[in-house]
């Protein structure tokens, strides 16, 4: 219930624990009470492999490559967006086996819950505008920018 921009930090001169606003770089002794953005937007590249929950998707009806090579394909696709060649959004609509990709890889706004735990986990640890990792889920492996 801590807002996505807090994070819960230890205090060693003072022996408690603080709250450290990763957006603003503030700091506060009380914990903050959770507003309504605890919702976060994010934009995802999913590339599936034959381990994935549902090796399928829209691009490839029966999907095969082994979680190596999909960790391969998505380390290449992280390098040319961070060399700023191409984006998320654009390389998401051709090469994302999510049906967001039509949509650029757009998940919308949601909360604590509705996506796996380790997307989630992931996705509220970025600041907005920040392109994650690779990250593992059970539907494969995710490039995830957070817009919101
Ligand atoms: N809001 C939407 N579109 N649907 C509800 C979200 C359901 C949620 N989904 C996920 O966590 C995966 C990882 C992050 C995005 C996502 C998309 C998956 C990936 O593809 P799949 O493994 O399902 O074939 N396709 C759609 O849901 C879940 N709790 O399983």
């Amino acid at each position: 219930d801590l807002s996505p921009e807090w994070e819960e930090r230890h205090s060693k001169t003072r022996g408690r624990n603080y709250y450290f606003n990763r957006t603003t770089g503030e700091s506060v002794w009380e914990k903050p009470a959770a507003t309504t953005s605890d919702q976060v937007r994010a934009s995802h590249l999913l590339v599936k492999h034959r381990d994935s929950r549902r090796p399928s998707s829209w691009k490839t009806e029966n999907i095969t490559r082994t979680k190596e090579e999909a960790l391969q394909i998505i380390e290449g696709y992280r390098q040319r967006i961070t060399s700023g060649e191409t984006d998320l959004p654009t390389l998401a609509r051709t090469e994302s086996d999510c049906s967001s990709a039509k949509a650029g890889g757009d998940l919308g706004t949601f909360g604590r819950g509705k996506m796996q735990p380790v997307f989630e986990k992931a996705t509220f640890a970025l600041k907005v505008g920040e392109l994650s990792q690779p990250v593992e889920s059970d539907s494969g492996i995710h490039l995830i920018l957070r817009t919101a």
